[in-house]
């Protein structure tokens, strides 16, 4: 009998894991124990009472967070780029608006904010879903803005052979907004051109027009 994702696993096992969504990216090598213990240490550290009722889970809860923060560290978020369509178009397909959520590397805090995404095709096309599958992957990482940016621009160029690909990141930084400088409403912008879009300067000013909504 064919098993779907809401039946129990045949060996009884209740681990969510089993029947994981293979889109999903999965980080095996994150030591849940590891950070439990530290989280303990740091409540300690800041001079709170690790064992008061409303701590006692922060450890794991923190563990577990953080797991699914750095999933995509050991992926490769290219497997969702493996899929191709053969179809007669060469003009700039874009997707706009993608939503992401990333951890700085430098303080362990978010960044959020949009990725706009675009490619020119040389007879293959990818799904729409997995240019923001591939974002969302390369953001569960610690890292910096300027990183992830090129990450995604060099994969689509590498795995789809595309003549162009530009991709522009806009977000703000917790770590500048809620600590240090303190300056909300401050927004980072980093752009990764490849192919005709870095070469040429009418592929470039077209594609910056449709990300910036302009015309
Ligand atoms: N280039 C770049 N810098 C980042 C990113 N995320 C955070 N930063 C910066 O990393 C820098 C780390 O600076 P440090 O002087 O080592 O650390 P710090 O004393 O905590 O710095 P402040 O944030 O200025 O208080 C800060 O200027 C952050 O704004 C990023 O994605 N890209
Ligand atoms: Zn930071």
């Amino acid at each position: 009998m064919h098993e779907s994702a809401t039946e129990t696993p045949s060996n009884g096992s209740s681990d969510h894991r089993f029947f994981a969504d293979p889109n999903e990216p999965r980080n095996d090598s994150v030591d849940l124990k590891a950070i439990e213990a530290a989280v303990r240490v740091i409540l300690g550290a800041v001079g709170e009472d690790p064992d008061r009722e409303g701590l006692l889970e922060t450890p794991a809860r923190v563990a577990r967070m953080y797991a699914e923060m750095f999933a995509g560290l050991k992926s490769d978020p290219g497997r969702h780029l493996a899929k191709v369509f053969t179809e007669n178009y060469d003009e700039i397909v874009l997707v706009r608006d993608i939503s992401f959520c990333s951890m700085c590397e430098h303080h362990l805090l978010p960044f959020t904010g949009k990725a706009h995404i675009a490619y020119l095709p040389s007879g293959k096309v990818v799904g729409l879903s997995k240019l923001a599958r591939v974002v969302e992957e390369v953001a569960r990482r610690p890292q910096v803005q300027e990183r992830l940016t090129q990450t995604v621009a060099d994969l689509i160029e590498d795995r789809l052979s595309a003549r162009g690909v530009a991709v522009v990141v806009e977000s703000t930084h917790s770590c500048m907004t809620m600590r240090g400088v303190r300056k909300p409403g401050s927004l980072c912008l980093t752009s990764a051109m490849r192919g005709a879009f870095r070469d040429d300067p009418m592929s470039r000013a077209e594609v910056l027009g449709l990300i910036n909504r302009v015309g």
